[in-house]
């Protein structure tokens, strides 16, 4: 059994629509919590969070469809009309058919108006906006969506995105879809989403980051236990505590990490990928090597032990190697890092598949490690070996040999391919996914296509490799790699507009 240690809390747990419904009609049937009392809550604390941060509302338009969705924005729009805020409603679907709670609520708020502060549109062709208002609030459609956006609904979405004024959604924006993050059509774009009971997977694949804005977690009374079906969740440093440096006794007490890499002109992958790692604080690199390319390595890299395999006039790994490198590995207890400039020969994938087939050291493959693991049948994967993948796109591709589509698709594939394989993967792209053996999965929640330029692979692969010879699970090591490039990013973007380099995430 592969070791998971990432435990996220429940309110980085990703639902889809489907959990959400089941987990909103236990909750209701089971526990005896009536929908109107769960949309108080939802909406009441939304409506406190937004006057938390804005203390002089005017007047705020509310877009509602017949759901409970539009319930939501109901609820707020009272407690904003009990700050003296005017209201403008605007019912894309008319007043006839809303749901029972969201009925009861417009009665609420009616009541509530005393001041003659409410306007009511009952649909979209009358609207004309008011002059001067502070929010647009998104109360259309949330987890009841079922297809692309209908008639005045893909109207009012279009008139929303053209208007200064920010959009606050209640719970999902409106069009996107709540488990693929896909525009069903067009999706509202909104600056703030107030997710109830459980954030959406759709909010991080896909369309989902550039119309979700920042994401508000409400808790509503949902036992936890309803939620154990989740399986993916958002990784974030508000609860993955990344490792902090002890120094060791020895070199070799405090982690030791082998990397097996190197083919003519292809060293440079190599260098970044140990510099990355030494940078951690591990005890000792070893990088094993064709002997012909020893004197780049030693030239480059003072800091590191090399141990070169085979004759002098060997510049890329061949099967004979095989037997060599594996003595060399069982010679310290280690991670290996296994693919940075390995090349592309016929040779050196039948090198892999020996070493592979043999070893048990935990093992991080990436670059054409994982190009020469593409071009074997069969993965000749030890019992006792972990393995950690670290593809980008492209090599996932040519890892399943088929297509795999953007965000939602890649997160199945993801899922899939490690529960096959008793592995741990960390897909590279916009989303991270990391996936594990038990089809837990964890997206990242920050802009990762700043790590798209050549080089930050290699640098990504360095410290999934360092935190792994530091004694953390294959999960653990994946995630602790994403965040510590999520933090450098955020601190170069506060101290300077420096654009990004691969060297600074080292
Ligand atoms: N009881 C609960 O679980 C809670 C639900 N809450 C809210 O309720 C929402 C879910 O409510 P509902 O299930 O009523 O669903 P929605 O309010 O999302 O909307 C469903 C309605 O939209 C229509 N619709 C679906 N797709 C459409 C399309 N493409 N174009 C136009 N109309 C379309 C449907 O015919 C249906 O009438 C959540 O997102 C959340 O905002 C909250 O009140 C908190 C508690
Ligand atoms: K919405």
């Amino acid at each position: 059994m592969v070791k998971e240690t990432l435990d996220a809390p429940y309110s980085h747990y990703l639902l889809d629509a489907e959990l959400s419904q089941k987990v909103d009609h236990r909750t209701t049937e089971e526990m005896d919590i009536d929908g109107f009392t769960l949309m108080e809550i939802a909406g009441s604390s939304a409506a406190k969070k937004i006057l938390q941060h804005n203390k002089q509302l005017q007047h705020n338009v509310f877009l509602c469809g017949k759901g409970n969705n539009a319930g939501d924005a109901l609820v707020v729009a009272r407690y904003l009309l009990q700050h003296d805020a005017r209201v403008t409603l605007v019912f894309i679907s008319g007043t006839d058919d809303l749901s029972k709670d969201t009925q009861k609520n417009l009665k609420l708020l009616r009541a509530f108006d005393k001041k003659d502060r409410i306007t009511i549109y009952e649909k979209w062709s009358g609207f004309s906006a008011p002059n001067n208002y502070n929010f647009i609030i998104d109360g259309m459609l949330g987890t009841g969506l079922t297809s692309d956006l209908r008639g005045d609904y893909a109207k009012a979405v279009g008139w929303a995105n053209q208007q200064q004024h920010p959009v606050l959604a209640m719970d999902i924006p409106t069009g996107l879809h709540p488990d693929s993050g896909e525009k069903m059509g067009k999706a509202i774009e909104a600056v703030r989403t107030f997710s109830f009971g459980g954030r959406k997977q759709g909010f991080y694949l896909n369309d989902g980051p550039a119309v979700t804005g920042t994401i508000d977690y409400c808790d509503l009374p949902f036992p936890n236990a309803y939620k154990e079906d989740c399986k993916t969740f958002a990784l974030d440093t508000d609860w993955v505590s990344l490792p902090s440096y002890t120094p060791g006794k020895h070199k070799y007490d405090s982690g030791v990490l082998h990397i097996v890499a190197g083919s003519e002109g292809l060293t440079g992958a190599a260098i970044m990928a140990a510099r990355s790692a030494w940078a951690e604080g591990l005890g000792a690199i070893i990088i094993i090597c064709p002997r012909g390319l020893l004197s780049v390595f030693e030239h480059n890299l003072p800091s590191v032990i090399k141990k070169p395999v085979g004759k002098k006039e060997d510049y890329y790994f061949k099967e004979s190697h095989a037997e060599q490198v594996q003595d060399i590995l069982q010679e310290k207890e280690s991670s290996m890092l296994l693919g940075p400039g390995l090349g592309r020969n016929t040779d050196t994938i039948s090198f892999v598949e020996q070493l592979l087939t043999t070893t048990t050291t935990d093992t991080i493959i990436d670059a054409d490690g994982l190009w020469c693991l593409s071009q074997l049948e069969e993965w000749p994967k030890t019992d006792q070996a972990n393995w950690i993948l670290t593809p980008h796109p492209g090599e996932l591709q040519k890892l399943i040999k088929d297509e795999i589509g953007e965000g939602h698709q890649r997160l199945n594939t993801v899922r899939k391919l490690c529960q096959e394989n008793n592995t741990t993967i960390l897909s590279k792209g916009m989303p991270g996914i990391i996936g594990t053996p038990s089809r837990k999965c964890y997206l990242t929640n920050y802009n990762t296509n700043y790590f798209a330029r050549a080089g930050s692979g290699d640098v990504l692969a360095g410290k999934v490799s360092a935190f792994s010879a530091l004694g953390l699970a294959a999960d653990e090591s994946c995630a602790a790699a994403l965040l510590n490039g999520q933090q450098k990013l955020s601190s170069l973007q506060k101290d300077t507009n420096k654009i990004p380099e691969p060297t600074d995430f080292i």
